[in-house]
């Protein structure tokens, strides 16, 4: 761009500064008789849901520039960037279209253009350059960029957002790992969708949340952006002035309406023309959160008759500022320009679609996704470490109260399958953790898989294994090697790994289980609960609490799903069979207890409970990755979303707690 000094004269305003400036100008957004609906149940019990329109009949152009959305909470800000963006899911969408240098709004320019979302959705483990090389591997193409050049680029975007600081050094944070501040987050979020190098930047509320220097120094970093020739599109809640001065365009919005749209420099005075008066040191922002409040009235004397009439005629749920607007100069300008441009260029374009086309291929992707899974399991020593721990501390516990079973009947029964209960309750309730496991970070793989990053299934295999498998099997062999032994069960290397086998696989099942009810729903309490009562219920049909063979027969066809029946057979099996046990006048064998409990004890009796184990875990996994594929990535304003960031945050500290608290709740019931 040439610079100032090349210029004759200084530029005097801010619009003629940008014209100087924009020698590569950005895409140019125009939108017109945008109308957005929301389905919104009162209640639950309400069949059919209402129909909510949040923006109606919105138009407007959008330039290379500083474009800010301003107005009060509830007012649509967030509900028109998303929908200018091309995230708003288009089944809301009753009238209007978007075009982005006067073509439709399709997946690829979707996904051109970058969307900063207001909660920074960072893997907090991680520090900021390896979450601008994840970004850096897996949307920058590799036929284009070599991995240095990808270096390259990390390291262009850590200087131009002035992050070499704290670039390698600090992690982004979580609750347990101290982390970076709110303002390097920020710019950090920023850097994720700059590594693409984007024209055409969204930003949704990026001051909230930070102090006032860290806020001007964002807003700094955008304009100077702006003036590299972005279009920069950004909703905003009540910035102070001088972050107001560096807006050029500017979109005022009231209860789903326009009221304002134009030169930011020019809205004073539209509204000083409608008889509002400015205090002399009133911020204009505030001046505007006035108006649409109702905390300042026009002068009636000076109040301009459109406005009058507008506000005396018409109930409260009309908005006579946006009548005023639509009646106004600015109005009738963008409807002229927007009449100019003509409508859709080529109608055969196939409008927005969720799913993206990917920069890189699938085995690149899951090298990239699976490495930074086990990076966040490595340095997350909740999960990791403290799982370790906890196996061998339990499995020593399990070892010291049934320390060296004897063979001396009734102990030799009563302890082992006393024992195998017991374990099989620790490897199935020691996995209601896992249901947090896709909640935690929901929002993350929502954001990532429809910015583009990875697919579906790469998340999915990523999870199951650099996730699921290691951690759940490593502990379940560790706490299998010690409580075995001091157990001093069957004495054969085979038994031993058929043991860690069942224990492994009876872990596996529960935490696909888990997995499944993590995946079909979004709230952690909701699958708190849908995953307890299988568990409950599972525990129930196993065969220890209640005689399967005197059931209600409609009933009892359960224990074909239970993953406790499964476990303890298998575990009976393979500890009972050529045992032999004895008190001072009668010798029982193992099968002979085997044959009084129906179990089949033989090679097939055993490994069919092994197979449906692993049937189970296969079932279940199916239909996650089915629920994953389901689950709407459109982005959505309502409260559940924000309340799923905040899981992110609080999800691990719920993850040790609560195993522990079910287990003793369950273990009480279970006794
Ligand atoms: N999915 C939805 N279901 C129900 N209501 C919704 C939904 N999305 C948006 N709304 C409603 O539409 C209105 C506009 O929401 P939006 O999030 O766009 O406002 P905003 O101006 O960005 O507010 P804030 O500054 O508080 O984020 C609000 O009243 C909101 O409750």
């Amino acid at each position: 761009p040439k610079s100032k000094m090349e210029g004759d004269s200084e530029p005097s305003t801010e619009a003629e500064e940008a014209a100087v400036y924009f020698q590569i100008p950005g895409p140019m957004i125009t939108f017109q008789n945008i109308s957005y609906c929301v389905s919104v149940k009162k209640n639950l019990l309400q069949r059919s849901a209402e129909e909510k329109e949040i923006l109606r009949n919105v138009s407007g152009i959008m330039k290379p520039g500083m474009n800010a959305i301003l107005g009060p909470t509830g007012s649509g800000k967030t509900s028109l960037l998303d929908v200018i963006a091309g995230r708003k899911d288009p089944r809301g969408l009753r009238s209007g279209q978007v075009l982005v240098d006067n073509q439709i709004m399709t997946s690829e320019l979707r996904l051109r253009s970058a969307y900063v979302v207001q909660d920074d959705i960072l893997m907090g483990t991680l520090t900021i350059k390896e979450n601008l090389e994840f970004s850096a591997n897996l949307r920058l193409p590799p036929r284009e960029f070599s991995a240095e050049e990808k270096k390259l680029k990390v390291n262009a975007v850590i200087r131009e957002l002035s992050l070499q600081d704290c670039a390698d050094t600090k992690h982004i944070g979580t609750e347990f790992i101290r982390g970076v501040s709110g303002g390097e987050r920020k710019r950090c979020s920023i850097g994720m969708e700059l590594i693409t190098s984007p024209s055409l930047l969204f930003l949704d509320e990026p001051t909230t949340g930070l102090d006032a220097n860290t806020a001007f120094s964002i807003i700094r970093l955008l304009h100077r952006l702006s003036r590299n020739g972005k279009t920069i599109i950004f909703s905003i809640h009540q910035p102070r002035y001088s972050i107001f001065r560096q807006f050029d365009h500017l979109t005022l919005m009231n209860k789903g309406e326009i009221i304002f749209a134009g030169p930011a420099e020019k809205a004073v005075g539209y509204f000083e023309g409608l008889g509002y008066k400015c205090e002399p040191f009133n911020n204009p922002a505030d001046f505007f959160l006035d108006i649409t409040n109702g905390e300042i009235a026009p002068c009636t004397d000076m109040a301009t008759p459109g406005l009058q009439s507008a506000s005396g005629m018409l109930s409260g749920d009309k908005n006579p500022l946006a009548l005023c607007y639509k009646e106004s100069e600015f109005c009738s300008q963008v409807e002229e320009q927007l009449k100019q441009m003509g409508q859709v260029a080529d109608p055969s374009a196939t409008p927005v679609h969720i799913r993206a086309s990917y920069a890189t291929p699938f085995h690149y992707q899951l090298m990239v996704v699976c490495g930074r899974t086990v990076k966040n399991i490595l340095r997350n020593p909740q999960t990791s470490y403290a799982q370790l721990a906890l196996n061998i501390v339990f499995g020593i516990l399990v070892g010291l109260i049934y320390y060296q079973i004897p063979n001396t009947i009734p102990e030799a029964l009563q302890n082992r399958i006393g024992a195998f209960f017991f374990l099989v309750i620790n490897m199935i309730f020691g996995n209601l953790s896992a249901v947090e496991l896709f909640i935690s970070e929901r929002v993350l793989f929502i954001h990532e898989n429809a910015s583009g990053y990875y697919r579906t299934s790469v998340y999915f295999l990523s999870k199951v294994f650099a996730d699921l498998i290691p951690n759940r099997i490593v502990p379940v062999f560790l706490f299998s090697g010690v409580s075995y032994y001091m157990m001093g069960l069957k004495n054969a290397t085979d038994a031993f790994f058929l043991y860690c086998l069942t224990m492994s696989l009876v872990s596996l099942a529960a935490v696909s289980l888990a997995f499944l009810v993590s995946a079909s729903v979004g709230s952690f309490a909701v699958a708190n609960v849908l995953i307890a009562l299988p568990y409950v219920f599972m525990m129930v049909f196993g065969g220890f609490l209640v005689n399967l063979n005197s059931m209600l027969s409609w009933l009892s066809w359960l224990k074909w799903i239970s993953i406790f029946r499964y476990g303890l057979d298998a575990l009976t099996i393979n500890e009972m069979k050529g045992q032999v046990f004895t008190n001072n006048y009668t010798i029982v064998t193992g099968e002979m207890y085997m044959t009084q409990q129906s179990i089949d004890y033989s090679p097939w009796g055993f490994w069919q409970n092994e197979v449906a184990l692993l049937g189970i875990m296969i079932v279940c996994m199916l239909m996650a990755y089915v629920q994953l594929r389901r689950i709407n990535k459109w982005k959505n304003s309502n409260p559940q979303q924000k309340q799923n960031v905040k899981h992110m945050k609080t999800g691990l500290q719920s993850q040790m707690c609560l195993p522990l608290s079910w287990y003793v709740q369950h273990l009480r019931q279970g006794r």
